[in-house]
C-alpha cells in the first residue's frame, strides 16, 4: 500500500461544530475524531499513513482532483476530476448535527462516464483498532470498543472487504448522483436516524449563507476575512460555547522534530481573541455563547484558574504520547491532551479582562455575575502579578518575568479601571487599581526595555527579544508613535525576522544550535508564527506606515492554501506550512489585520 499522506497545504476542512475533518487534494479524508474534537481520532492517517485510518473517495487510478472549492461561502467542498472518461465532483461535508455525526459524501457525474473508487479504512482510537465490519440491511457497520460507524451508500454501489478496507466500486455518467453517509454512533445504542443527503446539503448552504451574510465586513479582503470567519466558526464546539485553538494534534512546528502539541481545547487566550474578532466582525450570538462558556470555565477560586480547559470546561487536560503513530512526516511523538494546562501565564487575566471589556462595549448584554468574577481575578492578579511565568508561548524552560505577561496585567488593571469610569454604580476599587496600572507601567518600562537597542526585551533584563512586544500599541500601553514602541517594531523586524516574516522569539536551532538550552526548553527550531507577522502589520499600520504594513498583508495572505486556510507556523525555506492546522491565532490575526486595514482607509 502506497503511504503517503498529503502535504499541510493540500488539505481542506469540513465539520459540524462538535468536530472536524481534513480532507486532501487526493480525495482522500485523513483526520476525524469523533464525536467531539478531542475525541480520539477513526481517521489518524495525517499522523501516520494509511493504515492509521482514511477515506479515500476519487476516480479510480486518479491523483490529486483538477480543481476544488468550497461552495459560495460555506464550509462544502467540492473537488473535481477531469479525467479522460470524464468529469465527475465530490461534494464533501458534515451536516449540522441531531444527534450523531455524519460525513456526507456525493459524487456527481458532470461529463462522459468515470469509474469511482472508494476505500474506507477506519481505524478506532488514533489508528490502533481495527474494527469488526458486519452487513446490515442497507448498511456496513464497524463496530469496536465505544465505537460503531455505520456507512450508507447507493445500492447501485458494489461494496466489500479486502484487506482490513470497505472497497467501494461504481461508475458514474452525466447527471448521475451517488450519494454516501457515514454515521458515528456509541456502539451499544441502536441505529442512528438516517439522514436524507441532499436535504441536509441544501440545509447546509442555505445555514452557511445566512451566517456569512451577517459579516459587517465589507472590504476589499472580503473573501479572504469571511473564509477565515467561517474557520473561526468551524472550531467552535456549539453543545457549549468553547473554542479550540485548532482541531488538530501533534502537526510539527518544525518537519521532523519534536515540538508537536495536542490543540483540541479551549485556551483562554487564543478564544478570547477568536471572541474579539468575531465580535467585531459583528457575531454577537457566538462571542455571547463563548462569555457563557468561559463564565462557567472559570468559576471558582481566580487563583484556580487555568490557561485552558476542555470543550465543556474539563479541567483535567493530561498529556501523553502515542507511541504507535509516527507522527505527520515522521514528526514524533504524537502527543495527545497538553502539559501547558498547569502553567502559569499571567497574561490570561489581561486577556479575558479585555474580552470582558469589549463584549461590554459592544452592548453584549450584561452578565450579572461577570464582574464579580472580575474581581475576584484582579484581586488575584493584584498579588500575583510580580511573580515569573511561563507567558504566552508557553514555554518548558524556567519561569522569567515575561514582559509581555506583565503589560498584560497592565491591560487587566486597565479595562478593571474603565469599566469602573464607565459604570460607577459597579462595586470597586478604582483607586486601587489606578495604582497598580501606574505601577506595572513604570516597572515595565523601566526593568523591560532596553535603552541602547531601544526596543523592549523579552522578558527583565534580557537581550533577547520577542514578537509579543508588537502588540504593546494595539493593547493601549503606548501610543503606536511612541520612540520605544518604533524601536521595537524595529529591531523585532531586524532581529526575529525570517524572509520578511516573523519569529516569535529566538532559538538555539536559528542559530545552528540543537542541544536544548533554548529560552523554550526544546531543542531544535520552528518556522515563521504566523500571528506575529498579523501583529507586526497591525503595528506599523498604528505607525502610520501603511504601506508597509499592506504589502506585509498581501504577502501573509499569498501564504494561505488554495481553500484559503492557515496553520500556524510557515518556513519561508521550504515553502511549507507548519504546526497544527487550521489555526484559529492566524485566522484571527488575518481578521484583525483586515479590519485594521479598513478602519485606516475610513480615517484618510
Ligand atoms: O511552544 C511550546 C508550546 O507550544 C504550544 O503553545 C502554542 O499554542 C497555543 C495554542 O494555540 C498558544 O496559546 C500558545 O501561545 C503557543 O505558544 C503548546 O500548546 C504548548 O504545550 C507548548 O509548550
Amino acid at each position: 500500500m502506497p503511504d503517503v499522506t498529503s502535504a499541510l497545504e493540500d488539505y481542506a476542512l469540513i465539520g459540524d461544530h462538535q468536530t472536524a475533518a481534513l480532507i486532501g487534494r487526493d480525495g482522500s479524508l485523513d483526520w476525524l475524531c469523533l464525536p467531539r474534537f478531542d475525541s480520539p481520532a477513526c481517521f489518524a492517517a495525517l499522523l501516520g499513513g494509511l493504515d492509521q485510518g482514511h477515506w479515500r473517495l476519487a476516480p479510480a487510478g486518479a491523483g490529486a482532483c483538477t480543481r476544488r472549492a468550497y461552495l459560495e461561502d460555506s464550509l462544502i467542498l467540492e473537488s473535481v476530476w477531469e479525467t479522460a472518461g470524464g468529469t465527475v465532483k465530490v461534494i464533501d461535508f458534515m451536516p449540522q448535527r441531531d444527534r450523531a455525526p455524519d460525513v456526507v459524501r456525493i459524487v456527481e457525474g458532470v461529463r462522459g462516464r468515470v469509474e469511482m473508487l472508494g476505500v474506507l479504512r477506519l481505524r478506532f482510537d488514533y489508528g490502533r483498532v481495527v474494527p469488526w465490519v458486519r452487513r446490515s440491511d442497507s448498511h456496513h457497520v464497524a463496530v469496536a470498543g465505544p465505537d460503531s460507524v455505520w456507512l450508507r451508500s447507493d445500492p447501485a454501489v458494489h461494496t466489500y472487504g479486502q484487506d482490513f478496507s470497505t472497497r467501494s466500486e461504481f461508475t458514474v455518467s452525466a447527471g448521475d448522483k451517488v450519494a454516501f453517509v457515514l454515521t458515528w454512533h456509541p456502539s451499544h445504542e441502536p441505529r442512528p436516524r438516517q439522514i436524507d443527503p441532499y436535504e441536509a446539503l441544501d440545509h447546509s448552504l442555505k445555514g452557511w449563507r445566512a451566517w456569512a451574510a451577517r459579516c459587517r465586513y465589507q472590504g476589499p479582503h472580503r473573501d479572504a476575512v469571511v473564509r477565515s470567519l467561517i474557520t473561526l466558526k468551524a472550531l467552535t464546539y456549539a453543545p457549549t460555547g468553547g473554542i479550540v485553538a485548532a482541531p488538530t494534534t501533534s502537526l510539527p512546528e518544525r518537519l521532523g522534530g519534536v515540538r508537536n502539541w495536542d490543540y483540541r481545547y479551549c485556551w483562554l487566550r487564543d478564544s478570547t481573541l477568536t471572541l474579539s474578532a468575531l465580535l467585531l466582525a459583528g457575531y454577537r450570538e457566538e462571542a455571547a455563547a463563548w462569555r457563557d462558556w468561559l463564565l462557567r470555565a472559570i468559576a471558582g477560586d481566580p487563583a484556580e484558574l487555568q490557561i485552558m480547559y476542555g470543550l465543556g470546561g474539563e479541567r483535567r487536560i493530561h498529556e501523553y504520547e502515542l507511541p504507535w503513530l509516527p507522527g505527520y512526516a515522521d514528526s514524533a511523538p504524537v502527543r495527545v491532551g497538553n502539559g501547558a494546562v498547569g502553567q502559569r501565564q499571567l497574561d490570561v487575566y489581561g486577556e479575558v479582562m479585555d474580552s470582558f471589556h469589549l463584549a461590554r462595549g459592544s452592548g453584549l448584554p450584561a452578565e450579572p455575575h461577570a464582574w464579580q468574577i472580575q474581581r475576584a481575578m484582579m484581586d488575584f492578579l493584584e498579588s500575583a502579578w510580580q511573580d515569573p511565568d511561563e507567558g504566552l508561548w508557553e514555554i518548558r524552560g524556567p519561569r522569567r518575568h515575561f514582559v509581555h505577561s506583565k503589560v498584560m496585567a497592565w491591560v487587566a488593571a486597565d479595562r478593571a479601571v474603565r469599566a469602573l469610569e464607565a459604570h460607577p454604580e459597579l462595586p470597586g476599587d478604582i483607586d486601587r487599581w489606578r495604582v497598580m496600572r501606574e505601577t506595572v507601567h513604570r516597572e515595565v518600562c523601566e526593568k523591560g526595555y532596553d535603552d541602547t537597542r531601544s526596543t523592549f526585551t523579552q522578558s527583565y533584563g534580557s537581550a533577547e527579544l520577542d514578537a509579543a512586544t508588537l502588540l504593546i500599541p494595539r493593547v493601549g500601553f503606548l501610543p503606536a508613535d511612541d520612540p520605544r514602541v518604533i524601536g521595537t517594531i524595529d529591531a523585532v523586524r531586524r532581529e526575529l525576522s525570517h524572509d520578511g516574516l516573523i519569529r516569535r522569539y529566538t532559538t538555539d536551532g536559528d542559530h545552528g544550535g540543537d542541544d536544548g538550552g533554548n529560552v523554550d526548553g526544546l531543542p531544535g527550531s520552528e518556522g515563521a508564527f504566523l500571528v506575529c507577522s498579523f501583529w507586526l502589520a497591525d503595528a506599523l499600520m498604528l505607525a502610520g506606515r501603511r504601506q508597509e504594513a499592506e504589502t506585509l498583508f498581501q504577502r501573509l495572505l499569498s501564504l494561505r492554501n488554495d481553500v484559503g486556510l492557515l496553520s500556524e507556523e510557515y518556513d519561508p525555506k521550504s515553502g511549507r506550512l507548519l504546526g497544527n492546522f487550521p489555526q484559529a491565532f492566524s485566522h484571527i490575526g488575518l481578521v484583525r489585520t483586515a479590519l485594521t486595514l479598513a478602519e485606516d482607509r475610513r480615517a484618510d
